[in-house]
C-alpha cells in the first residue's frame, strides 16, 4: 500500500471525481457516511454529539456528519469556527442542508463564544484537515486547547486539527483524538512515534477512490502489508535439501547475555534456513547446544572469527558485549566477509563509538538500531521526520539498508526508498525481541532472499508472529521466545 503526501490525496481525489466521475460534493457524502457508519457500528449510536467544524471540507465533512446523526434522531450540536470567509463550496451546499434538521448551528467568532461542552457529548473534530497550511494560533488554537481540556471523548475526522499530513507539527496546539477517522490510505503522520499522543487509534475507512491512480503514482513511502510479504516469500520445491536454503553463522553472546544468542540462533532456525554456526564464547557452549540442538557452534578466543567466508551470511551483535577486543573481531568479521550480512546491537554501540567502521560494512548490508542506537550512530535529529530522511540519506551514503525499529519500523533503502512496517504491536517492546528480528533477518538473508526483501519479510514476519502470540495470550505477557514459537503460523498467515 502506498502512504501518499497532501498533494497526492488531493490528486487521488480530483481523479476519482473526473474518472468516476462523481461531483466533489457527493464524494464529500461519502467520506462523511463512511465516518457516520463507523460511529454507529462502534458503540456510538443514541450519543450525544458537540460537532467542531472550521470552513473547509473538512468542515464539510463535519457538516455532512451531523446531518446524518441529526436525521437518525441524535441530539447534535455543531460548532462553526469562523475564518473570516464564507467556506468552501462543498461547505456551504452542506451548511445549507444541516438547517434543514433539527441540529443546533452555532458560531465561534470570539473567545467568549466558547463555552463548556456537556460531559456526556462525544466531540468530533472537524475543525482542520489536510489543508492546514500553518500552526493552529489565536482563537483556533483556543479551541482546540478548550476541546483537549474538555476530558471529553474526541474523534477527529481525517486527520487531528493542528497535525501536518507530511511534516513535523512538535510543539504546535493539536487536537488530542481517542479515534482518528482517516480515508483511504495511511497518511505520513499516523506513522510517527511522535504523533502518539494526538491520533488515537486510527481507522482507514474506504471511500471508493479509484485504484487507477496508483498505476501513475510513485509514492514517497510504501506500507509493509500481507501482500507484499507474500509476494516476496518463495515457496519450497519437493526436491530441495538443506544446502539450498543457506548456511548463516551467528556471532554473539557474552558472559551473562547468552540468552540473547540463544534467541537470535533459534529464530534464524525457524525462519528456515538451512545450516546454522553459532560463533559464541567458550562459556556459553553447553547454554546454546541446549537450547539450540539445531544449531552448530565454534567456542574459541573472541568468538573464533575464522573461515568466515564459508557462510552465504552472517549475523552478528546480539549480546556481544563492548569490551575494546570486540572492534578486533568487527574488524576481522568486515575484512573476511563482503556480502549483505546483519548488524545488531552491540555491533551498532562499537560503530557507534568508532565511525569509521561504518565504512567497512560490507555493502547491502542490513542494520538494525533502535532509536538510540541510530542515535549514536548518526545523532540526533528535531523530530521524527528528520529522523526518517536521515535515515535515508544515510542508506544511500554507506550503500546500507537502516531498520529503524519502532511502532511501525521503518526500512531505508539506499536507492532511496523508504517502507514503513504494518504489523506489530506495543507487547513487542520487551527484553529479546531485537534479537529475533536479527536471526529472522539473517536466516532470510542466508536462504538468498535479497537485502531488501529479507529486511521487509523479516520485519512483517516478526510483527506478526508478535500478533499472533498477543492474540493467543495477550500484549502484556508476550516475551521473546513467543516470537519464535509463532513464526510458523505467522509463515502460515501470509498464504
Ligand atoms: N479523499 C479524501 O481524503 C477526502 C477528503 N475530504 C476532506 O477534505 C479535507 C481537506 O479539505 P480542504 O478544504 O482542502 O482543507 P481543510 O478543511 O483542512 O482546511 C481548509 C482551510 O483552512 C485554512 N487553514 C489552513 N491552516 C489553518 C490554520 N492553521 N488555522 C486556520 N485556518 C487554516 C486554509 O485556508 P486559508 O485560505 O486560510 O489559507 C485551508 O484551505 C480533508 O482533510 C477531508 O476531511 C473530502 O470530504 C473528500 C474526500
Ligand atoms: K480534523
Amino acid at each position: 500500500m502506498q502512504i501518499f503526501a497532501t498533494e497526492q490525496i488531493r490528486a487521488w481525489d480530483e481523479y476519482t471525481i473526473r474518472h468516476e466521475p462523481i461531483a466533489s460534493v457527493d464524494l464529500m457524502e461519502r467520506a462523511a457516511t463512511a465516518c457516520y457508519e463507523w460511529l454507529l457500528q462502534h458503540h456510538y449510536k443514541g450519543r450525544s454529539f458537540s460537532i467542531f467544524c472550521g470552513k473547509g471540507n473538512n468542515g464539510g465533512d463535519g457538516l455532512v456528519i451531523a446531518r446524518l446523526l441529526a436525521q437518525s434522531n441524535h441530539s447534535v450540536t455543531v460548532y462553526i469556527l469562523e475564518f473570516g470567509h464564507k467556506g468552501t463550496e462543498d461547505f456551504q451546499i452542506n451548511l445549507a442542508r444541516l438547517h434543514e434538521t433539527a441540529a443546533s448551528i452555532l458560531f465561534i467568532s470570539s473567545n467568549e463564544a466558547i463555552h463548556p461542552i456537556p460531559s456526556q457529548d462525544v466531540v468530533i473534530d472537524a475543525l482542520l484537515g489536510s489543508g492546514i497550511n500553518r500552526p493552529a494560533d489565536g482563537l483556533t488554537a483556543e479551541l482546540i486547547q478548550h476541546i483537549n481540556n474538555s476530558g471529553n471523548e474526541v474523534i477527529a475526522i481525517d486527520i487531528p486539527s493542528g497535525l501536518y499530513v507530511d511534516h513535523s507539527a512538535k510543539g504546535n496546539i493539536v487536537i488530542k483524538a481517542r479515534h482518528t477517522l482517516s480515508f483511504q490510505c495511511f497518511k505520513p503522520a499516523f506513522l510517527m512515534p511522535e504523533n502518539a499522543e494526538s491520533i488515537g487509534d486510527v481507522h482507514l475507512l474506504d471511500i471508493g477512490l479509484l485504484p487507477g491512480f496508483l498505476e501513475q503514482q510513485a509514492a514517497p513511502f510504501q506500507l509493509v502489508d500481507q501482500a507484499m510479504v507474500s509476494a516476496i516469500i518463495r515457496p519450497r520445491n519437493p526436491f530441495d535439501h538443506k544446502g539450498d536454503y543457506g548456511h548463516a553463522a551467528i556471532i554473539a553472546g557474552s558472559y551473562g547475555m547468552m540468552g540473547a544468542a540463544v534467541l537470535c540462533a533459534r529464530a534464524c532456525l525457524r525462519s528456515g534456513v538451512g545450516k546454522l554456526t553459532c560463533h559464541i564464547p567458550t562459556q556459553g557452549y553447553t547454554i546454546m547446544q541446549v537450547s539450540a540442538p539445531e544449531a552448530m557452534c565454534r567456542t574459541g578466543e573472541n568468538h573464533s572469527p575464522h573461515e568466515l567466508e564459508k557462510y552465504d551470511t552472517i549475523g552478528v551483535g546480539p549480546g556481544l558485549g563492548t569490551h575494546v577486543e570486540n572492534f578486533d573481531l568487527l574488524n576481522s568479521v568486515f575484512e573476511q566477509n563482503r556480502r549483505p550480512m546483519v548488524i545488531d546491537a552491540d555491533a551498532l554501540n562499537l560503530i557507534g563509538q568508532e565511525k569509521a567502521l561504518l565504512k567497512q560494512i560490507p555493502p547491502g548490508s542490513i542494520i538494525t538500531p533502535h532509536p538510540k542506537e541510530f542515535e549514536r550512530l548518526f545523532g540526533k535529529t528535531a523530530n521524527d521526520y528528520d529522523r526518517i530522511q536521515l535515515a535515508l540519506q544515510k542508506a544511500a551514503e554507506y550503500n546500507i539498508y537502516i531498520v529503524l525499529k519502532g511502532r511501525y519500523t521503518f526500512i531505508a533503502s539506499p536507492d532511496g526508498r523508504g517502507y514503513f512496517n504494518s504489523s506489530g504491536n506495543p507487547g513487542m517492546a520487551t527484553g529479546g525481541t531485537g534479537d529475533v528480528l536479527t536471526g529472522i533477518i539473517t536466516g532470510l538473508l542466508a536462504q538468498k532472499y535479497s537485502s531488501l526483501h529479507a529486511a521487509l519479510a523479516g520485519v512483517f514476519l516478526h510483527g506478526r508472529s508478535g500478533d499472533l502470540a498477543a492474540a493467543y495470550s495477550s500484549q502484556p505477557s508476550l516475551i521473546a521466545s513467543d516470537l519464535i514459537e509463532f513464526l510458523g503460523q505467522a509463515y502460515q498467515s501470509l498464504t
